[in-house]
């Protein structure tokens, strides 16, 4: 079954295991409770974490796509990785089983068309934050991003939770053929807005101070992760609202993928879509709006702000 799929698919299916092997890594480097944290921000740009959770997950996922696909180009968070002796060389069996439903033009996708952008722990500031604390509750906001993108967007996502539950979950979407993993939310009595929890800003407040006005958010939740935040809002949360720079393209890949899949929609604060070419700026600097599917994704971009939306253009300015 596995030779006869389309190369896409083989992709997705080799990626469900791989983001489930790296959840293996971050939990065994979890158990063994030293994290190496290492700050990657530049001096006086606040907090950024690393830990050898980040650093052996990434090398593990590089490693293991690249030993079945030779010709694909990876772009991972993670500049120094920590070499481990894991490698997942197995298929999620329900994956290879959609191939039949995806589109002619998806199934000819070639290795060395797609771009694999690969977040291997999203929510590093929970993780430290949940040792430092001893809150592991903190723990469920980690999740492991592969997501894959042709001719500049995303076609195929993966988002795998560890600590979802006892034994962790996936969620997948290929474009075309629904979402797996999960039953997305088709509505809710209350307007839910997703945020961030550690990245706060004042334009992130007054997005939200603007959407509370016009009754788009009767509630506010501050979670981490771009991953945690846009399962959020697929299980019942209305939108997640970011209106800040900061957050990069292998955050957003994965879930975009997902979201759409859900007939929802993540594009930055001014509607504008992000786009994944290989050589593309890695900042979302136009910020990040996911909203679920029964809501307007546009009644939420025209009430942010003009001048929140002119203060976060697409891209980034040269100093
Ligand atoms: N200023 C920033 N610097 C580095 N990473 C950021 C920044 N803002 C957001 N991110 C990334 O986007 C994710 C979502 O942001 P937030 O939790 O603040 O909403 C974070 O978990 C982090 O990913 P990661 O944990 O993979 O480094
Ligand atoms: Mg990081
Ligand atoms: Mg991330
Ligand atoms: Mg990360």
């Amino acid at each position: 079954m596995f030779n006869k799929a389309s190369f896409l698919t083989r992709l997705v299916a080799s990626s469900v295991r791989v983001s489930e092997a790296a959840g293996g890594i971050i939990k065994n480097v979890m158990a063994g409770g030293d994290l190496k944290i290492v700050d990657k921000a530049e001096t006086g740009s606040g907090y950024d974490p690393q830990t050898e959770a980040d650093r052996r997950a990434q090398y593990c996922i590089v490693q293991s796509l690249q030993k079945h696909f030779n010709n694909i180009t990876i772009i991972g968070e993670e500049e120094d990785t920590t070499a481990c002796p894991e490698v997942e060389l197995g298929f999620n069996e329900d994956v290879l089983l959609t191939d039949r439903l995806i589109s002619p033009e998806l199934a000819q996708i070639k290795e060395n068309e797609v771009v694999v952008w690969v977040d291997p722990l999203d929510g590093t500031s929970e993780v430290a934050l949940a040792v430092k604390n001893k809150n592991l509750a903190l723990l469920e906001q980690v999740t492991v991003l592969i997501g894959i993108a042709y001719k500049g967007r995303p076609v195929a996502g993966i988002i795998h939770q560890p600590y979802h539950s006892t034994s962790g979950r996936t969620v997948w979407a290929i474009k075309g053929c629904g979402v797996h993993g999960l039953v997305p939310a088709t509505g809710n009595t209350q307007k839910t807005v997703v945020t961030t929890r550690s990245h706060l800003s004042e334009s992130v407040s007054s997005a939200l101070e603007a959407l509370k006005t016009r009754n788009l958010a009767d509630n506010v939740e501050k979670v981490g992760g771009a991953g945690f935040k846009v399962l959020k809002v697929l299980e019942g949360c209305a939108a997640y609202v970011f209106a800040s720079a900061g957050c990069k393209k292998w955050d957003t890949c994965a879930v975009e993928a997902v979201l759409t899949a859900a007939g929802g929609r993540l594009t930055d604060i001014s509607g504008r879509e992000i786009r994944y070419e290989p050589d593309v700026q890695l900042n979302n600097t136009g910020g990040v709006l996911a909203t679920a599917s029964w809501v307007k994704h546009q009644e939420y971009i025209e009430t942010i702000p003009k001048d929140i939306k002119n203060n976060l253009p697409e891209v980034a300015s040269k100093k």
